[in-house]
């Protein structure tokens, strides 16, 4: 979801607003700060977590219409959407709340979902290695070493 191509900062916000039933909120909250942890070791961007609702990088658990032109899609599918950076829904990340979240191999893994669609919400497109985590399906065998070179190279060419 395409927006301007990079945030004039480096230290950047973000919030939690809706929750998943699927996990407990410290279990997501936990997971959605590792997946920032994964860029912020690899680059000179700081992520702060906002408690306020107009945070840079606001990120919530829906389902189907939820308010922007995306509406999901039940089980599957679509599994979460970020907007590029910029000022109100710029950074914004959704994720469908329809999906077996979970924080193992099972299911879809959210440090593994989350961390991706951080990658948007920064400015990254897709990238066309199976082995990057920007790479646009979903694989399982992520969350020990989520970032390929090419991730790193590219949040590095960005930021
Ligand atoms: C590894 O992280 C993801 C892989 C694939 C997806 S997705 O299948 O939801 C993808 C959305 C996206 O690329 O962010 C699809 F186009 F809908 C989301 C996160
Ligand atoms: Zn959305
Ligand atoms: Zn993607």
């Amino acid at each position: 979801l395409t927006q301007s191509t990079r945030w004039n900062k480096n230290q950047i916000t973000y919030n939690i607003g809706r929750y998943t039933s699927r996990l407990p909120r410290s279990t997501v909250d936990s997971l959605i700060e590792s997946a920032f942890n994964a860029w912020s070791a690899v680059s000179g961007l700081k992520f702060v977590r906002a408690h306020r609702n107009n945070a840079d990088i606001m990120m919530e658990f829906v389902t189907y219409a939820h308010g922007d032109l995306y509406p999901f899609d039940g089980q599957r599918g679509t599994l979460a959407h970020a907007f590029g950076p910029g000022p109100g829904i710029g950074g914004d990340t959704h994720f469908d709340d329809n999906e077996q979240w979970t924080a193992g191999p099972k299911g879809f893994n959210l440090q593994v979902v989350a961390a991706h669609e951080i990658g948007h919400a920064l400015g990254l497109r897709h990238s066309r290695n199976p082995d990057s985590l920007m790479y646009p399906n979903y694989r399982a065998s992520r969350p020990g070493n989520l970032l390929s070179l090419e991730d790193i190279a590219n949040i590095n060419a960005l930021y």
